[in-house]
Order: C-alpha cells, then structure tokens, then sequence
C-alpha cells in the first residue's frame, strides 16, 4: 500500500534547472516569470554564475523585490559547487521553516551557461528524501547556431537533458527560420517539448510543461565533487576604481575586438557614483544596450569574462587608462595593470 509516510512538505515542489548556453537568455526568462502575478510568493532562485561576481542576482534583485534567492558564485554548480547547492537548498528550507512559511512550488536553479545537468542531478541526490520533482529547461538562442559558441559540448549536454527547450530571441528571426530551427532542434531531442512563442507572456509556460515529464531523484548516494571540466575555457574577473560607464564600455568594446570568437561572454556592473549601477554585456562580440539598474551598490566596479583559448594576460594588455585589478576564477590574485 502506497503510505503516507514518505510524503514531505516539499513533495509538491518543483525544482527547476534552468540551463543554456552562456547568453542564451535564462535571466531574461526568469525576470519575465518571477515578475508574472502572484509567483515571488511561492518561488525561490539559486543562481550559478561562473564568475565571482553575482550580477545575474543583481538583476533579478533589481526587478523583483523580496524575491527569496540564494547565490553560487566563482565556480559551476556541475563541477566545483555540486555539495555547495545542496547545502544552499536545505538553507533555504530551513529558513522558510523557521519563519514558519509553507514550502515553495518552484525552485528555480539558474545554472552559469558552462553547467551540464548531468551532474546536477546527480548531485541533487543529496535532497532526495524531500521528494522534490525535478526537471531540466534549456533555453536556445535562435540567432545563433547550435554549438557554434565556445562551449558546444556543454550546449549540447543541456539541450539533450532537457525536457523543455525554450526558443530565444526568436525577435530576431524569421517565422519560416524560427520553425526550421524547432524542427532540427527535436531531431536531436525528440522527447523535449519545444516553446516556440514569440510573445513573452506565452513562453511562461516553460515552468508548467514538465509535470508529464517529471524526472524522479535518483537514489542517495555518495556525492563527490569534481574538478573544473573545461579545460579550454577561462573566467576571468576584473575590478576597477570608480570609473565611468562608458569609459568602461569603451574598453570592453577594445576587448571584444581583439580577443575575437574567443571572447564568449562579458557582463560589468559599474558602480555609478550619481545613479545605483549600470550594467553591460555581450554575448560573444555582441553588446546589449546599456541598462541602469536602482539597486545601490557599495561594492566597486565589477567585469567577469568568460573567454576561450586565451590567458588573463592577453586582456591585461589591452591599452586602458583605468587601473584594473585582475583574479581569475579561483581568486589568485594576478597582479595590477594598467
Ligand atoms: N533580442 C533579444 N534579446 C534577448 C532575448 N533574451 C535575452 N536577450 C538578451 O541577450 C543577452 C543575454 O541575456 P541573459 O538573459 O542575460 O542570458 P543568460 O543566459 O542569463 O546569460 P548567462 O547567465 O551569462 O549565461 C541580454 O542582453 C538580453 O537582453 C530575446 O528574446 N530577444
């Protein structure tokens, strides 16, 4: 007889791993749902960010106010920071229990683009007495190539995970070019369900279509975490002295120009001494509009890079006039350049 004793508080929750290739547009999915009515209340979010720098937090943070959320930075959550997350998970249950609050409906992991859900999940094996249903969302960048990016190995280990691939930036393409690219993408996953909306309110379905997809926890075992797996890819991070925005757009776009494809990802968070903070970022080369965040921040001027095939050094040349500090993703101190 199916018994009562193995239900938990948490059995109804669902824990999301929102995964996609660096840029792909997994904050920009997020924002749009934890903003939607009524879900801040029953919805928590961990974020993975490679760099040691928070500024996918920083965002969500800004748009949605009182949103529960907890951060794995300087690391990915598939190789260095697999018992981190277990431990931020049951973190956040105990607080909820302390404040005497119910369990969530959604927990969304938003895992750094270099995460393959293989080894999330397997991690999560650690939590599986809460009885959690877990399942993977890929988002895909439809401007783009599949695995054209510096990473293809990881993008296609999140594609193949997934259960539900979300189509982005599909403003940018058009509708024939937009259904091609769902039916090539069910070639290699043939069991996800493919979101394929242009408008941004229907793509919220993300969360839902899972349910007859769910993917139970394995059985507990041990957890053992691993090594970095990227043997090609580097995060770097860079800190500057009160500078302006756009003297440091400047020198990202020098960046951009000379590191070329192997530059796959830039976000900064410069600190505005008049005005909260100012964020820039690309994707590859390419640079999104300039966005002011409300938020105030003490801390100083932050840029991470994700690069290929290339040292902290060939950054470190590029002519600036700003001083800039330099570490690398575990934090050894590389010295400062100007
Ligand atoms: N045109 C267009 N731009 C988008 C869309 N979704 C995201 N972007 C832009 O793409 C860039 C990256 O989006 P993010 O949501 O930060 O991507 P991400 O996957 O969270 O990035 P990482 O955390 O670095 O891996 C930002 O400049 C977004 O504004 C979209 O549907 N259309």
């Amino acid at each position: 007889m199916a018994s009562n004793d193995h239900r938990t508080p948490w059995d109804q929750t669902h824990f999301i791993i929102l995964a996609g290739a660096l840029g792909s547009g997994k904050t920009t999915l997020l924002e749009a749902f934890i903003n939607a009515p009524g879900m801040r209340a029953t919805t928590a979010v961990i974020i993975n960010e490679a760099g040691a720098i928070n500024i996918d937090g920083a965002i969500l943070s800004d748009s949605a106010k009182g949103l529960a959320m907890a951060t794995l930075s300087n690391g990915c959550v598939c190789c260095s920071l697999t018992n981190d997350l277990v431990f931020t998970v049951e973190e956040l249950i105990a607080s909820r229990a302390n404040a005497d609050l119910p369990a969530l409906t959604t927990l969304v992991l938003e895992c750094s683009g270099l995460s393959k859900p293989g080894p999330i999940i397997r991690s999560l094996t650690g939590l599986a007495e809460l009885r959690m249903r877990v399942s993977v969302v890929s988002t895909l960048d439809c401007s783009r190539e599949v695995g054209a990016g510096g990473d293809a190995e990881a993008e296609l280990a999140q594609l193949a995970a997934a259960q539900t691939i979300v189509l982005t930036k599909v403003d940018g393409v058009s509708d024939d070019a937009r259904e091609q690219y769902a039916d090539s993408i069910r070639y290699f996953n043939p069991f996800a369900t493919v979101i394929n909306e242009t408008e941004p309110a229907c793509r919220l379905a993300w969360t839902r279509f899972n349910e007859r997809n769910e993917r139970p926890l394995p059985p507990i075992s041990r957890i053992t975490s691993q090594a970095v797996q990227h043997p090609r890819i580097n995060v770097f991070h860079a800190r500057l002295a009160n500078p302006e925005w756009e003297d440091v757009q400047d020198w990202l776009e020098n960046v951009a120009g000379v590191l070329g494809e192997r530059l796959l990802r830039i976000k900064a968070l410069v600190n505005d001494p008049h005005d909260g903070c100012v964020l820039l970022q690309s994707v590859g080369s390419t640079f999104s509009a300039a966005r002011r965040l409300q938020q105030t921040s003490t801390q100083a001027t932050s840029v991470v890079f994700i690069v290929r095939d290339s040292d902290v050094s060939v950054l470190a040349n590029i002519e600036t006039l700003m001083t800039v500090s330099w570490g690398s993703l575990d934090e050894r101190s590389l010295g400062d350049c100007q």
